[in-house]
């Protein structure tokens, strides 16, 4: 088992190695049909130099003909490859797309921490980024590589007309990066002022019954005028100086186009070249110049593409699989929590200290304090969301945290303060978006007492919830979570505040799916802010948090006071 996960890890590190592998010959595509697209290129200029300087001297309207049906069918084959290199690209591009976003949307939501570094929004937007570089961008950047060819093109019709289009292609080098250094921080401005006055109108949005409650809207709005005006003030500043340096290249770009015609004919006037050959001067110089001028263009393309490159390999590279293999005594193992401390990041307080204490399997612990006091941050520790900054919280002898995705699911429920469902129908959010098998959908929502509410819905388990014609009450909807929570019939169940905002009807059915699953042989653990008989006179153990100091005392309710799982702390 250590040996193949070790197979596993070398393998996921090797995921770019494999995604360059599965490219090459795709590449290899790419870069020929550039070779022979380019060289195509110069069929018109050979073209002119033979229609201008030879078919006047030797009047054959056949080499005519023949000439100007060869360069058609050059031009032809060369559009023909343009749209076979561009179609894959474009192919290219939506293959890494596919291939990897699925990969960072499962690695963004599976990352088990509140620092996480990275939203999963952030690598799609990446991933998006290089995507779109590909398949748009990276042709001219392929092409702008045959420039030199064009300007030693000239250079062998004419030196002087050579480094006419040398300079100009300097010029618009120089050009570009004015270009880039006058609009990067009026850009980064307004990135920012449009990610915060779309953060403004999310926001509402999320909350709009209070807005509604309180007549927010116009305060909300102004607030949005005023960021968005700070956004399209700077973008137009951006976009002014963006114009400015386009437009001067395109005038370049005209400038040398007039200037190689000019100088060529006084060249033409003084003997020293032909007419065909100043043509086609022009027209190779206009390739090269025009190539620079495009890449010039998608410089920032360039640079943005190369930096999400960058940024996902680096989280390819990253092993995230943390997790160890388990043997079967761990499924009924007790849950030991060893010497936790935790604070969070940032933060110089710690909201726990040092505790320790063990849940048998059909044990119930309740845990108790006030607001603030830790007990959230407790039953996330238990079920390995957070990760402790010292000691560790355990199933037998394997930490919950290390604990492999499949067999957590199995193993562990979970019921937050917050009832979040997910847009699909109540089956699939009582299986945890998966597919399961009905009879224990259907089990699970019973013994939620959550069944008879389920069955009279339009279309009744595979009704779609989350949407606005379907609105479940607050305490149905926690009924629905908690049928989420037990379906798998947990090895460990966490019930965060679960009577919080319940009817009678509810907290009845609550306790009575504890009292099943307790006696099945699930450790439980419930936190509650102000005592309840009714779980107490169910718990086995009581651990009281004591607000911001961290001090803890944990007291057994029943027999005999167990000494060793004390522990009193500062
Ligand atoms: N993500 C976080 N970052 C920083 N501090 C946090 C975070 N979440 C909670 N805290 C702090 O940790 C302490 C414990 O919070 P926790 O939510 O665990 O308490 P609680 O007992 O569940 O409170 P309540 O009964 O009000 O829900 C609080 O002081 C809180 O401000």
């Amino acid at each position: 088992m250590s040996r193949s996960r070790k197979r596993l890890s070398v393998e996921k590190n090797d995921v770019v190695h494999l995604a360059w592998r599965a490219s090459s010959w795709g590449i290899i595509s790419i870069i020929v049909f550039s070779i022979f697209l380019n060289l195509l290129r110069f069929v018109t200029p050979l073209y002119i130099i033979h229609v201008f300087d030879r078919v006047p001297a030797s009047r054959s309207v056949e080499t005519l003909v023949l000439l100007t049906m060869m360069a058609l069918l050059a031009i032809i084959t060369g559009v023909a490859l343009d749209v076979v290199r561009k179609r894959m690209l474009g192919l290219w591009g939506k293959w890494i797309e596919e291939q990897f976003g699925q990969f960072f949307v499962y690695r963004g939501l599976s990352e088990k921490s509140v620092s996480q570094p990275r939203s999963v929004q952030e690598l799609l937007d990446e991933l998006y980024r290089l995507r779109s570089f590909i398949a748009r961008s990276a042709v001219r950047w392929i092409d702008v590589i045959w420039a030199p060819l064009f300007v030693w093109g000239v250079y062998l019709i004419s030196p002087l007309l050579g480094s006419i289009t040398l300079a100009a292609m300097f010029l618009v080098i120089a050009l570009g990066l004015l270009q880039e250094s006058a609009t990067r921080e009026p850009r980064r401005a307004s990135r920012k002022a449009a990610a915060e006055a779309g953060d403004i109108v999310l926001n509402a949005e999320r909350k709009y019954e209070t807005i509604s409650a309180f007549s927010m809207a116009s305060n909300i709005s102004t607030r949005w005028r005023q960021t968005t005006a700070a956004h399209l003030h700077e973008r137009e500043r951006a976009e002014a100086r963006y114009t400015f340096y386009r437009l001067t290249m395109r005038g370049l770009g005209e400038c040398l186009r007039i200037g190689l015609i000019g100088v060529g004919v006084w060249l033409f006037l003084q003997g020293s070249l032909t007419l065909g050959a100043v043509f086609a001067a022009r027209i190779l110089g206009g390739y090269g110049y025009r190539y620079v001028e495009r890449a010039v263009g998608s410089w920032r393309s360039l640079k943005d593409g190369m930096a999400a490159y960058r940024s996902l390999k680096a989280q390819l590279e990253i092993d995230h699989d943390n997790s160890v293999s388990i043997h079967s005594a761990t499924s009924s193992s007790a849950l030991v929590i060893d010497q936790l401390s935790f604070r969070y990041p940032g933060q110089t307080s710690y909201v726990l200290r040092r505790l320790s204490l063990t849940l048998n399997p059909g044990e119930l612990l309740v845990i108790t304090g006030g607001a603030g006091s830790g007990k959230t941050t407790l039953s996330r520790l238990a079920v390995g969301l957070l990760e402790p900054r010292y000691g560790q919280v355990r199933l037998g002898d394997v930490e919950v945290r290390r604990l492999p995705p499949d067999v957590q699911m199995r193993m562990i429920g979970y019921l937050p303060q917050h009832t979040e469902l997910f847009r699909g129908t109540v089956r699939e959010n009582i299986a945890c978006m998966g597919d399961a098998d009905f009879d224990n959908i259907v089990r699970a929502a019973k013994l939620a007492s959550i069944h008879e509410v389920l069955v009279g819905l339009p279309q009744g388990y595979d009704t779609l919830i989350g949407e606005e014609t379907i609105t479940l009450s607050g305490s149905e909807q926690k009924r629905i979570a908690l049928a989420r929570a037990i379906y798998r019939r947990p090895r460990l169940l966490v019930l965060d505040e679960p009577a919080a905002n319940l009817d009678r009807r509810s907290r009845n059915a609550m306790e009575a799916a504890v009292s099943e699953l307790k006696a099945a042989g699930s450790s439980i653990i419930v936190t509650q802010a102000t005592k309840s008989s009714r779980w107490n006179a169910m718990a086995d153990k009581f651990l009281i948090l004591g607000g911001r100091t961290a001090e803890l005392s944990v007291a057994p309710s029943k027999g005999s006071p167990k000494v060793s799982e004390l522990r009193r702390v500062k």
